[in-house]
Protein backbone atom coordinates (compact mmCIF):
# COMPACT_ATOMS: atom_id res chain seq x y z
CA UNK A 1 0.00 0.00 0.00
CA UNK A 2 1.37 3.22 -1.08
CA UNK A 3 0.77 5.84 1.68
CA UNK A 4 -0.26 9.38 0.60
CA UNK A 5 2.74 12.15 0.98
CA UNK A 6 0.97 14.16 3.48
CA UNK A 7 0.62 10.62 5.78
CA UNK A 8 4.22 10.50 5.35
CA UNK A 9 4.70 13.90 6.32
CA UNK A 10 2.89 13.52 9.21
CA UNK A 11 4.54 10.20 9.94
CA UNK A 12 7.66 12.02 9.47
CA UNK A 13 7.30 14.73 12.00
CA UNK A 14 5.21 12.35 14.59
CA UNK A 15 8.23 11.14 16.72
CA UNK A 16 9.12 15.10 17.38
CA UNK A 17 5.91 16.28 18.58
CA UNK A 18 7.44 17.21 21.68
CA UNK A 19 10.09 19.52 20.32
CA UNK A 20 7.50 21.01 17.61
CA UNK A 21 5.30 21.73 19.62
CA UNK A 22 8.11 23.79 21.20
CA UNK A 23 8.37 25.10 18.30
CA UNK A 24 4.75 26.36 17.90
CA UNK A 25 4.64 28.08 21.70
CA UNK A 26 7.60 30.09 20.65
CA UNK A 27 5.42 30.85 17.39
CA UNK A 28 2.81 31.63 19.69
CA UNK A 29 4.69 34.01 21.68
CA UNK A 30 6.31 35.88 18.93
CA UNK A 31 3.33 36.39 17.25
CA UNK A 32 2.24 38.06 20.53
CA UNK A 33 5.08 39.85 21.16
CA UNK A 34 5.03 41.29 17.54
CA UNK A 35 2.11 42.62 17.88
CA UNK A 36 4.20 44.97 20.43
CA UNK A 37 5.10 46.63 17.18
CA UNK A 38 2.28 48.53 16.54
CA UNK A 39 0.65 48.46 20.05
CA UNK A 40 4.13 50.97 20.82
CA UNK A 41 3.92 52.93 17.77
CA UNK A 42 0.40 53.64 18.08
CA UNK A 43 1.03 54.63 21.80
CA UNK A 44 4.19 56.35 21.02
CA UNK A 45 2.42 58.49 18.15
CA UNK A 46 -0.38 59.18 20.90
CA UNK A 47 2.13 60.47 22.99
CA UNK A 48 4.46 62.60 20.20
CA UNK A 49 0.56 64.29 19.04
CA UNK A 50 1.00 65.48 22.69
CA UNK A 51 4.23 67.59 22.43
CA UNK A 52 5.90 65.75 25.18
CA UNK A 53 8.73 63.71 25.76
CA UNK A 54 8.17 62.05 28.94
CA UNK A 55 9.25 58.93 30.21
CA UNK A 56 6.37 56.68 29.81
CA UNK A 57 7.63 57.27 26.12
CA UNK A 58 10.78 56.57 26.85
CA UNK A 59 9.31 53.19 28.44
CA UNK A 60 7.41 52.61 25.69
CA UNK A 61 10.16 52.95 23.48
CA UNK A 62 12.36 50.79 25.43
CA UNK A 63 8.85 48.34 25.24
CA UNK A 64 9.18 48.29 21.51
CA UNK A 65 13.15 47.26 21.72
CA UNK A 66 12.52 44.62 24.23
CA UNK A 67 9.80 43.11 21.95
CA UNK A 68 12.12 43.35 18.71
CA UNK A 69 14.88 41.44 21.02
CA UNK A 70 12.27 38.73 22.48
CA UNK A 71 11.58 37.50 18.90
CA UNK A 72 15.03 37.52 17.48
CA UNK A 73 15.69 35.39 20.77
CA UNK A 74 12.89 32.99 20.15
CA UNK A 75 13.67 32.55 16.69
CA UNK A 76 17.24 31.34 17.41
CA UNK A 77 15.59 29.00 20.12
CA UNK A 78 13.58 27.42 17.42
CA UNK A 79 16.41 27.24 15.43
CA UNK A 80 18.09 25.33 17.49
CA UNK A 81 15.19 23.14 18.00
CA UNK A 82 15.33 22.41 14.07
CA UNK A 83 18.38 21.95 14.01
CA UNK A 84 18.37 19.14 16.11
CA UNK A 85 15.20 17.77 14.11
CA UNK A 86 17.43 17.88 10.81
CA UNK A 87 20.41 16.05 12.42
CA UNK A 88 18.53 13.59 13.60
CA UNK A 89 16.57 12.73 10.57
CA UNK A 90 19.50 12.77 8.41
CA UNK A 91 20.83 10.19 10.62
CA UNK A 92 18.20 8.50 11.08
CA UNK A 93 17.50 7.77 7.20
CA UNK A 94 21.25 7.35 6.64
CA UNK A 95 20.46 4.33 9.03
CA UNK A 96 17.10 3.41 7.46
CA UNK A 97 18.87 3.06 3.74
CA UNK A 98 22.45 1.15 5.44
CA UNK A 99 19.78 -1.37 6.89
CA UNK A 100 16.97 -1.80 4.46
CA UNK A 101 18.91 -1.82 0.86
CA UNK A 102 20.30 -5.42 1.90
CA UNK A 103 17.50 -6.59 2.84
CA UNK A 104 15.16 -5.64 0.27
CA UNK A 105 13.18 -9.07 -1.45
CA UNK A 106 15.32 -9.56 -4.36
CA UNK A 107 12.29 -9.62 -6.68
CA UNK A 108 12.10 -5.79 -5.73
CA UNK A 109 15.44 -5.73 -6.33
CA UNK A 110 15.16 -7.20 -9.69
CA UNK A 111 13.05 -4.83 -11.03
CA UNK A 112 15.32 -1.73 -10.29
CA UNK A 113 18.92 -0.82 -10.42
CA UNK A 114 19.95 -0.96 -7.05
CA UNK A 115 22.38 2.05 -6.86
CA UNK A 116 19.84 4.30 -8.35
CA UNK A 117 17.53 3.96 -5.71
CA UNK A 118 20.12 5.58 -3.66
CA UNK A 119 19.87 8.54 -5.31
CA UNK A 120 16.69 9.11 -3.57
CA UNK A 121 18.77 9.77 0.04
CA UNK A 122 19.50 12.85 -1.42
CA UNK A 123 15.84 14.00 -1.15
CA UNK A 124 16.76 13.47 2.73
CA UNK A 125 18.63 16.75 2.38
CA UNK A 126 15.10 19.19 0.27
CA UNK A 127 13.08 17.26 3.55
CA UNK A 128 16.13 18.77 5.87
CA UNK A 129 16.08 22.16 3.99
CA UNK A 130 12.58 22.38 4.06
CA UNK A 131 11.76 21.85 7.58
CA UNK A 132 13.05 25.04 8.74
CA UNK A 133 10.67 27.23 6.20
CA UNK A 134 7.28 24.82 7.23
CA UNK A 135 8.00 24.41 11.03
CA UNK A 136 9.22 27.93 12.23
CA UNK A 137 8.47 29.91 8.96
CA UNK A 138 5.13 28.88 8.18
CA UNK A 139 3.64 28.38 11.83
CA UNK A 140 5.39 32.24 12.38
CA UNK A 141 3.48 33.33 9.43
CA UNK A 142 0.20 31.72 10.54
CA UNK A 143 -0.04 32.82 14.21
CA UNK A 144 1.44 36.01 12.70
CA UNK A 145 -2.19 36.48 10.22
CA UNK A 146 -4.39 34.79 13.16
CA UNK A 147 -2.65 37.27 15.83
CA UNK A 148 -2.96 40.37 13.27
CA UNK A 149 -6.40 39.30 12.59
CA UNK A 150 -7.98 39.13 16.42
CA UNK A 151 -6.34 42.79 16.95
CA UNK A 152 -7.90 44.01 13.73
CA UNK A 153 -10.69 43.30 14.89
CA UNK A 154 -10.43 45.74 18.29
CA UNK A 155 -9.94 47.92 16.06
CA UNK A 156 -13.46 48.11 14.04
CA UNK A 157 -15.68 45.20 13.63
CA UNK A 158 -15.60 45.38 9.76
CA UNK A 159 -12.13 44.17 10.06
CA UNK A 160 -13.43 40.82 10.97
CA UNK A 161 -15.23 39.91 8.14
CA UNK A 162 -12.02 41.02 6.01
CA UNK A 163 -10.06 38.72 8.38
CA UNK A 164 -12.81 35.76 7.74
CA UNK A 165 -12.64 36.35 3.82
CA UNK A 166 -8.62 35.98 4.24
CA UNK A 167 -8.43 33.12 5.99
CA UNK A 168 -11.08 31.31 3.32
CA UNK A 169 -9.49 32.34 0.51
CA UNK A 170 -6.31 30.90 1.64
CA UNK A 171 -7.63 28.14 2.20
CA UNK A 172 -9.75 27.62 -1.46
CA UNK A 173 -6.11 28.59 -3.20
CA UNK A 174 -4.26 25.85 -1.17
CA UNK A 175 -7.63 23.19 -1.58
CA UNK A 176 -7.93 24.25 -5.39
CA UNK A 177 -4.36 23.98 -6.73
CA UNK A 178 -2.98 22.18 -4.14
CA UNK A 179 -3.44 18.06 -5.52
CA UNK A 180 -2.21 19.83 -9.06
CA UNK A 181 0.55 21.32 -7.33
CA UNK A 182 1.99 18.18 -5.77
CA UNK A 183 1.39 16.37 -8.72
CA UNK A 184 3.31 17.72 -11.02
CA UNK A 185 6.23 18.30 -8.43
CA UNK A 186 6.78 14.17 -8.35
CA UNK A 187 6.04 13.80 -11.95
CA UNK A 188 8.51 17.13 -12.45
CA UNK A 189 10.75 15.03 -9.76
CA UNK A 190 10.31 11.40 -11.60
CA UNK A 191 12.00 12.61 -14.35
CA UNK A 192 14.99 14.12 -12.84
CA UNK A 193 15.62 10.80 -11.21
CA UNK A 194 15.10 9.71 -14.83
CA UNK A 195 17.82 12.22 -15.82
CA UNK A 196 20.40 10.87 -13.14
CA UNK A 197 19.93 7.45 -13.78
CA UNK A 198 21.00 7.76 -17.41
CA UNK A 199 23.84 10.00 -16.53
CA UNK A 200 25.26 7.36 -14.12
CA UNK A 201 24.11 4.68 -17.01
CA UNK A 202 27.02 6.72 -19.23
CA UNK A 203 29.30 7.29 -16.23
CA UNK A 204 29.29 3.68 -16.32
CA UNK A 205 29.70 3.10 -19.56
CA UNK A 206 32.68 5.34 -20.07
CA UNK A 207 34.99 3.56 -22.17
CA UNK A 208 31.45 2.62 -24.53
CA UNK A 209 30.75 6.19 -25.08
CA UNK A 210 34.94 7.12 -25.11
CA UNK A 211 34.58 5.09 -28.75
CA UNK A 212 31.15 4.66 -29.78
CA UNK A 213 30.30 8.36 -29.59
CA UNK A 214 29.51 9.01 -33.11
CA UNK A 215 25.52 8.40 -32.98
CA UNK A 216 25.50 10.50 -29.99
CA UNK A 217 23.01 8.16 -27.99
CA UNK A 218 24.29 9.35 -24.92
CA UNK A 219 23.35 13.17 -25.77
CA UNK A 220 20.17 11.89 -27.68
CA UNK A 221 18.80 10.11 -24.57
CA UNK A 222 19.63 12.89 -22.27
CA UNK A 223 18.06 15.30 -24.67
CA UNK A 224 14.90 13.13 -24.68
CA UNK A 225 14.51 12.98 -20.69
CA UNK A 226 15.97 16.26 -20.14
CA UNK A 227 12.70 17.58 -22.49
CA UNK A 228 10.19 15.02 -20.57
CA UNK A 229 11.59 16.86 -17.37
CA UNK A 230 11.15 20.51 -18.07
CA UNK A 231 7.92 19.63 -20.12
CA UNK A 232 6.88 18.86 -16.56
CA UNK A 233 9.38 21.19 -14.51
CA UNK A 234 6.81 23.45 -16.76
CA UNK A 235 3.52 22.54 -15.87
CA UNK A 236 4.64 23.05 -12.00
CA UNK A 237 5.95 26.15 -12.50
CA UNK A 238 2.47 27.25 -14.11
CA UNK A 239 0.65 25.88 -10.75
CA UNK A 240 3.53 28.08 -8.78
CA UNK A 241 2.47 30.79 -10.97
CA UNK A 242 -0.96 30.61 -10.50
CA UNK A 243 -0.72 30.01 -7.02
CA UNK A 244 1.20 33.67 -6.73
CA UNK A 245 -0.61 35.05 -9.42
CA UNK A 246 -4.08 34.29 -7.10
CA UNK A 247 -2.14 35.39 -3.71
CA UNK A 248 -0.87 38.66 -5.23
CA UNK A 249 -4.86 39.50 -6.82
CA UNK A 250 -6.06 38.67 -2.95
CA UNK A 251 -3.26 40.58 -1.48
CA UNK A 252 -4.15 43.92 -3.57
CA UNK A 253 -7.67 43.20 -2.39
CA UNK A 254 -6.86 42.74 1.06
CA UNK A 255 -4.78 46.00 1.00
CA UNK A 256 -6.95 48.08 -0.70
CA UNK A 257 -10.23 46.87 1.62
CA UNK A 258 -8.13 47.52 5.12
CA UNK A 259 -6.36 50.64 3.64
CA UNK A 260 -9.89 52.35 2.52
CA UNK A 261 -11.54 50.65 5.63
CA UNK A 262 -8.78 52.14 8.09
CA UNK A 263 -9.16 55.50 5.91
CA UNK A 264 -13.00 56.18 6.18
CA UNK A 265 -12.78 54.92 9.92
CA UNK A 266 -10.39 57.73 10.50
CA UNK A 267 -12.50 60.43 8.55
CA UNK A 268 -15.62 58.89 10.45
CA UNK A 269 -13.61 59.66 13.86
CA UNK A 270 -13.78 56.21 14.51
CA UNK A 271 -10.12 55.83 14.36
CA UNK A 272 -7.53 58.24 15.99
CA UNK A 273 -4.41 58.49 13.42
CA UNK A 274 -2.15 56.46 16.27
CA UNK A 275 -5.07 53.15 15.76
CA UNK A 276 -4.37 54.06 11.95
CA UNK A 277 -0.70 53.54 11.96
CA UNK A 278 -0.91 50.97 14.31
CA UNK A 279 -3.41 49.06 12.19
CA UNK A 280 -1.56 49.88 8.82
CA UNK A 281 1.14 47.85 10.39
CA UNK A 282 -0.49 45.21 11.31
CA UNK A 283 -2.10 44.65 7.47
CA UNK A 284 1.61 45.14 6.27
CA UNK A 285 2.63 42.47 8.65
CA UNK A 286 -0.27 40.23 7.62
CA UNK A 287 0.34 40.93 3.74
CA UNK A 288 3.83 40.03 4.71
CA UNK A 289 3.27 36.97 6.57
CA UNK A 290 0.88 35.51 3.39
CA UNK A 291 3.67 36.41 0.79
CA UNK A 292 5.21 34.24 3.07
CA UNK A 293 3.29 31.41 2.95
CA UNK A 294 2.43 31.55 -0.99
CA UNK A 295 7.04 31.55 -0.90
CA UNK A 296 6.77 28.39 1.32
CA UNK A 297 4.19 26.36 -0.54
CA UNK A 298 7.51 25.50 -3.30
CA UNK A 299 9.03 24.32 -0.19
CA UNK A 300 6.13 22.72 1.44
CA UNK A 301 5.47 20.40 -2.64
CA UNK A 302 9.41 19.79 -2.48
CA UNK A 303 9.46 18.43 0.99
CA UNK A 304 6.29 16.27 0.49
CA UNK A 305 7.56 14.89 -3.56
CA UNK A 306 10.62 14.18 -1.44
CA UNK A 307 9.17 12.03 1.22
CA UNK A 308 7.14 10.40 -1.93
CA UNK A 309 10.65 9.71 -3.09
CA UNK A 310 12.44 8.41 -0.23
CA UNK A 311 9.04 6.12 -0.03
CA UNK A 312 9.68 4.20 -3.28
CA UNK A 313 13.02 2.88 -1.18
CA UNK A 314 11.33 2.15 2.41
CA UNK A 315 8.19 1.14 1.12
CA UNK A 316 9.82 -1.86 -0.81
CA UNK A 317 9.36 -5.10 1.04
CA UNK A 318 11.89 -7.07 3.02
CA UNK A 319 13.42 -10.22 3.29
CA UNK A 320 10.96 -12.61 5.42
CA UNK A 321 12.49 -13.69 8.06
CA UNK A 322 10.21 -16.23 10.86
CA UNK A 323 12.69 -18.82 11.45
CA UNK A 324 14.34 -19.42 14.91
CA UNK A 325 16.22 -22.57 14.17
CA UNK A 326 19.93 -21.92 14.62
CA UNK A 327 21.41 -22.69 11.61
CA UNK A 328 24.93 -24.37 13.16
CA UNK A 329 28.51 -25.19 11.52
CA UNK A 330 28.51 -28.73 11.18
CA UNK A 331 31.69 -30.87 10.65
CA UNK A 332 29.91 -33.88 8.88
CA UNK A 333 28.34 -31.83 6.30
CA UNK A 334 24.87 -30.70 5.58
CA UNK A 335 22.86 -32.03 2.77
CA UNK A 336 20.27 -30.16 0.45
CA UNK A 337 17.44 -31.57 -0.91
CA UNK A 338 15.10 -29.48 -3.14
CA UNK A 339 11.03 -30.95 -3.06
CA UNK A 340 8.89 -30.75 -5.84
CA UNK A 341 10.38 -27.40 -6.42
CA UNK A 342 8.72 -24.62 -8.98
CA UNK A 343 9.38 -21.07 -9.35
CA UNK A 344 8.63 -18.13 -12.16
CA UNK A 345 9.68 -14.95 -12.19
CA UNK A 346 6.71 -12.52 -11.89
CA UNK A 347 7.01 -11.31 -14.98
CA UNK A 348 7.43 -14.25 -17.26
CA UNK A 349 5.40 -16.28 -18.16
CA UNK A 350 6.84 -19.77 -18.61
CA UNK A 351 8.51 -21.46 -14.91
CA UNK A 352 12.08 -21.84 -15.02
CA UNK A 353 11.34 -25.07 -13.33
CA UNK A 354 8.67 -26.93 -12.52
CA UNK A 355 8.04 -29.95 -9.81
CA UNK A 356 11.84 -30.59 -9.42
CA UNK A 357 13.63 -32.92 -6.95
CA UNK A 358 17.14 -33.26 -6.26
CA UNK A 359 19.06 -34.45 -3.30
CA UNK A 360 22.12 -33.63 -2.62
CA UNK A 361 24.43 -36.19 0.56
CA UNK A 362 26.74 -34.09 2.71
CA UNK A 363 29.47 -33.09 1.88
CA UNK A 364 28.57 -33.59 -1.46
CA UNK A 365 30.50 -31.70 -4.29
CA UNK A 366 28.52 -30.50 -7.01
CA UNK A 367 28.86 -29.89 -10.76
CA UNK A 368 26.03 -27.53 -11.78
CA UNK A 369 25.22 -27.68 -15.62
CA UNK A 370 22.62 -27.32 -18.39
CA UNK A 371 22.36 -25.37 -21.28
CA UNK A 372 21.96 -21.05 -20.89
CA UNK A 373 18.35 -20.25 -19.33
CA UNK A 374 17.68 -23.28 -17.69
CA UNK A 375 17.53 -21.67 -14.53
CA UNK A 376 20.87 -22.62 -13.21
CA UNK A 377 21.81 -19.03 -11.34
CA UNK A 378 17.96 -18.93 -10.43
CA UNK A 379 18.37 -22.36 -8.58
CA UNK A 380 20.99 -21.14 -6.71
CA UNK A 381 19.14 -18.39 -5.62
CA UNK A 382 16.66 -20.57 -4.49
CA UNK A 383 18.47 -22.57 -2.44
CA UNK A 384 20.64 -19.46 -0.80
CA UNK A 385 17.21 -18.11 0.37
CA UNK A 386 17.88 -14.94 -1.94
CA UNK A 387 14.73 -15.62 -4.01
CA UNK A 388 11.49 -17.42 -2.42
CA UNK A 389 10.37 -19.69 -3.73
CA UNK A 390 6.58 -20.03 -5.44
CA UNK A 391 5.86 -23.70 -4.23
CA UNK A 392 7.99 -26.76 -3.35
CA UNK A 393 10.42 -26.97 -0.41
CA UNK A 394 14.50 -26.33 0.62
CA UNK A 395 15.46 -28.70 2.90
CA UNK A 396 18.89 -28.33 4.79
CA UNK A 397 19.87 -31.42 7.18
CA UNK A 398 15.66 -32.74 6.13
CA UNK A 399 14.61 -29.46 7.86
CA UNK A 400 12.63 -26.79 5.48
CA UNK A 401 15.10 -23.97 4.79
CA UNK A 402 12.37 -21.74 6.54
CA UNK A 403 13.02 -23.48 9.78
CA UNK A 404 16.38 -21.66 10.02
CA UNK A 405 16.57 -18.06 10.78
CA UNK A 406 17.79 -16.43 7.86
CA UNK A 407 21.25 -14.79 9.80
CA UNK A 408 22.52 -17.79 11.02
CA UNK A 409 21.24 -19.97 7.65
CA UNK A 410 23.05 -17.03 5.28
CA UNK A 411 26.22 -17.09 7.44
CA UNK A 412 26.87 -20.76 6.40
CA UNK A 413 26.69 -20.00 2.86
CA UNK A 414 29.42 -18.76 1.05
CA UNK A 415 27.81 -17.27 -2.68
CA UNK A 416 29.12 -16.45 -5.33
CA UNK A 417 27.70 -14.89 -8.81
CA UNK A 418 28.96 -13.35 -11.52
CA UNK A 419 27.79 -9.77 -9.69
CA UNK A 420 29.54 -10.26 -6.61
CA UNK A 421 32.46 -7.67 -6.56
CA UNK A 422 34.60 -5.71 -4.01
CA UNK A 423 33.18 -2.27 -2.36
CA UNK A 424 35.12 0.72 -1.98
CA UNK A 425 37.31 -0.18 1.58
CA UNK A 426 40.33 -2.30 2.46
CA UNK A 427 41.34 -5.92 1.56
CA UNK A 428 40.68 -7.11 5.15
CA UNK A 429 37.51 -5.43 5.37
CA UNK A 430 36.21 -7.02 2.01
CA UNK A 431 36.94 -10.24 3.79
CA UNK A 432 36.38 -10.40 7.08
CA UNK A 433 32.88 -7.98 6.62
CA UNK A 434 33.37 -7.28 10.10
CA UNK A 435 33.76 -11.20 11.08
CA UNK A 436 35.95 -12.95 13.99
CA UNK A 437 38.11 -14.60 12.32
CA UNK A 438 41.64 -16.24 13.77
CA UNK A 439 44.67 -15.18 11.92
CA UNK A 440 45.70 -18.89 11.52
CA UNK A 441 42.29 -19.32 9.65
CA UNK A 442 42.69 -16.39 7.43
CA UNK A 443 46.42 -16.91 6.54
CA UNK A 444 45.67 -20.53 5.29
CA UNK A 445 42.72 -19.36 3.21
CA UNK A 446 45.21 -16.35 1.39
CA UNK A 447 47.69 -19.13 1.05
CA UNK A 448 45.06 -21.45 -0.43
CA UNK A 449 44.07 -18.83 -3.07
CA UNK A 450 47.47 -17.79 -3.64
CA UNK A 451 47.09 -14.28 -2.14
CA UNK A 452 49.63 -14.14 0.35
CA UNK A 453 52.18 -13.03 -2.07
CA UNK A 454 50.15 -10.20 -3.33
CA UNK A 455 49.18 -9.15 0.00
CA UNK A 456 52.25 -8.76 1.37
CA UNK A 457 53.63 -6.89 -1.73
CA UNK A 458 51.01 -4.13 -1.13
CA UNK A 459 52.10 -1.09 0.84
CA UNK A 460 50.09 -1.35 3.74
CA UNK A 461 49.31 -4.95 3.68
CA UNK A 462 45.68 -6.48 4.58
CA UNK A 463 44.85 -2.97 5.48
CA UNK A 464 45.44 -2.15 1.49
CA UNK A 465 42.81 0.56 0.35
CA UNK A 466 40.06 -1.35 -2.55
CA UNK A 467 38.69 0.26 -5.28
CA UNK A 468 34.89 0.41 -5.55
CA UNK A 469 34.74 -2.71 -7.56
CA UNK A 470 38.14 -2.93 -7.33
CA UNK A 471 38.82 -0.77 -10.16
CA UNK A 472 42.64 -0.81 -10.51
CA UNK A 473 43.04 -4.54 -9.46
CA UNK A 474 43.89 -7.66 -11.76
CA UNK A 475 40.70 -9.32 -12.02
CA UNK A 476 42.22 -12.62 -10.67
CA UNK A 477 43.34 -11.05 -7.46
CA UNK A 478 39.62 -9.47 -7.29
CA UNK A 479 38.32 -13.01 -7.72
CA UNK A 480 40.45 -14.48 -5.17
CA UNK A 481 39.40 -11.94 -2.73
CA UNK A 482 35.58 -12.54 -3.04
CA UNK A 483 36.39 -16.12 -2.77
CA UNK A 484 38.35 -15.57 0.48
CA UNK A 485 35.80 -13.87 1.83
CA UNK A 486 33.20 -16.19 1.43
CA UNK A 487 36.19 -19.16 2.53
CA UNK A 488 37.30 -17.74 5.82
CA UNK A 489 34.43 -18.50 8.31
CA UNK A 490 34.76 -22.06 7.05
CA UNK A 491 30.51 -22.52 5.15
CA UNK A 492 28.69 -25.54 5.29
CA UNK A 493 27.62 -24.53 1.68
CA UNK A 494 29.25 -23.09 -1.10
CA UNK A 495 26.96 -21.84 -3.94
CA UNK A 496 29.47 -20.44 -6.72
CA UNK A 497 28.66 -19.44 -10.51
CA UNK A 498 32.17 -18.92 -12.24
CA UNK A 499 34.14 -18.18 -9.69
CA UNK A 500 37.42 -18.56 -10.88
CA UNK A 501 37.60 -17.93 -14.46
CA UNK A 502 40.15 -14.86 -14.77
CA UNK A 503 42.18 -16.89 -12.68
CA UNK A 504 45.78 -18.78 -14.55
CA UNK A 505 45.32 -22.40 -15.06
CA UNK A 506 47.56 -23.60 -12.34
CA UNK A 507 46.38 -21.97 -9.72
CA UNK A 508 42.46 -22.34 -10.91
CA UNK A 509 43.76 -26.25 -10.89
CA UNK A 510 45.23 -25.68 -6.99
CA UNK A 511 42.04 -23.92 -6.07
CA UNK A 512 39.41 -26.20 -7.37
CA UNK A 513 41.34 -29.06 -6.02
CA UNK A 514 41.09 -27.54 -2.17
CA UNK A 515 37.61 -26.54 -2.83
CA UNK A 516 36.03 -29.72 -4.37
CA UNK A 517 38.36 -32.16 -1.74
CA UNK A 518 36.19 -34.77 -0.64
CA UNK A 519 37.64 -34.53 3.05
CA UNK A 520 36.06 -30.57 3.28
CA UNK A 521 33.24 -30.60 5.35
CA UNK A 522 31.29 -28.27 2.70
CA UNK A 523 28.52 -28.93 0.31
CA UNK A 524 29.65 -27.41 -3.02
CA UNK A 525 27.10 -26.79 -5.92
CA UNK A 526 29.12 -24.93 -8.76
CA UNK A 527 28.14 -23.59 -12.47
CA UNK A 528 31.57 -23.41 -14.50
CA UNK A 529 32.38 -23.94 -17.81
CA UNK A 530 35.95 -25.30 -16.71
CA UNK A 531 35.69 -28.65 -17.25
CA UNK A 532 37.83 -29.77 -14.47
CA UNK A 533 35.62 -29.08 -12.12
CA UNK A 534 33.30 -31.65 -13.11
CA UNK A 535 36.54 -33.98 -12.90
CA UNK A 536 36.45 -33.11 -9.13
CA UNK A 537 32.58 -33.13 -8.66
CA UNK A 538 31.18 -36.15 -7.51
CA UNK A 539 27.74 -35.53 -8.24
CA UNK A 540 26.28 -33.85 -11.90
CA UNK A 541 22.69 -32.31 -11.96
CA UNK A 542 21.94 -31.37 -14.84
CA UNK A 543 18.65 -28.30 -15.46
N1 LIG B 1 15.37 -11.33 -12.35
C1 LIG B 1 14.77 -11.94 -13.36
N2 LIG B 1 13.56 -11.55 -13.76
C2 LIG B 1 12.95 -12.17 -14.77
N3 LIG B 1 13.45 -13.19 -15.44
C3 LIG B 1 14.66 -13.63 -15.10
C4 LIG B 1 15.39 -13.02 -14.04
N4 LIG B 1 16.57 -13.66 -13.92
C5 LIG B 1 16.57 -14.62 -14.86
N5 LIG B 1 15.43 -14.60 -15.56
C6 LIG B 1 15.04 -15.54 -16.63
O1 LIG B 1 14.93 -16.81 -16.04
C7 LIG B 1 15.47 -17.82 -16.88
C8 LIG B 1 16.59 -18.55 -16.12
O2 LIG B 1 17.67 -17.67 -15.94
P1 LIG B 1 19.03 -18.11 -15.26
O3 LIG B 1 19.96 -16.94 -15.28
O4 LIG B 1 18.74 -18.72 -13.94
O5 LIG B 1 19.54 -19.23 -16.23
P2 LIG B 1 21.00 -19.84 -16.38
O6 LIG B 1 20.82 -21.28 -16.63
O7 LIG B 1 21.84 -19.47 -15.22
O8 LIG B 1 21.49 -19.07 -17.66
P3 LIG B 1 23.01 -18.71 -18.10
O9 LIG B 1 23.76 -19.97 -18.20
O10 LIG B 1 22.83 -18.04 -19.42
O11 LIG B 1 23.50 -17.78 -17.03
C9 LIG B 1 15.96 -17.10 -18.12
O12 LIG B 1 14.96 -17.20 -19.08
C10 LIG B 1 16.13 -15.66 -17.69
O13 LIG B 1 15.89 -14.80 -18.75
Amino acid sequence: MTLSPLVRFWNLIKPYKKPIRLIYYYAIISGVVNLSLPLGIQAIINYLQTGELTTSWIVLVAFVLIGIAITGKIQINQLRIVEDIQQDIFAKSAFEFAYRIPKIKQINLDKVHAPELVNRFFDVLTIQKGLPKILIDFSMAAFQITFGLILLTFYSSYFIMLGISLILIIYLIFKITGPKGLETSIKESKYKYMLAHWLEEIASNTKTFKVLNKGNLHLEKTDDVNLHYLENREKHFKILIKQFVLFVGFKVWVAAGLLVLGGVLVFNQEMNIGQFVASEIIIIMIINSVEKITRIVETIYDVLTALDKIGHVTDLELDQDNGNGEFEQNTNGVSIELADVSFKYPNQENYVFENLSVKIKPKSKVWLKGNTGKGKSTLLNIIARIQTLDTGTVLFNNRPSEYYSLESLHNQIGFISPNTGLFEGTIEENILMNREVEDKELNTVLSKLFLTDFISKQKDGIKTKVDSRGRRMPKSTIQKIILARYLVNNPSILLLEDPLQFIDETEKKAIIDFIMDEEKSWTVIVIADYLYWADKANQIIKL
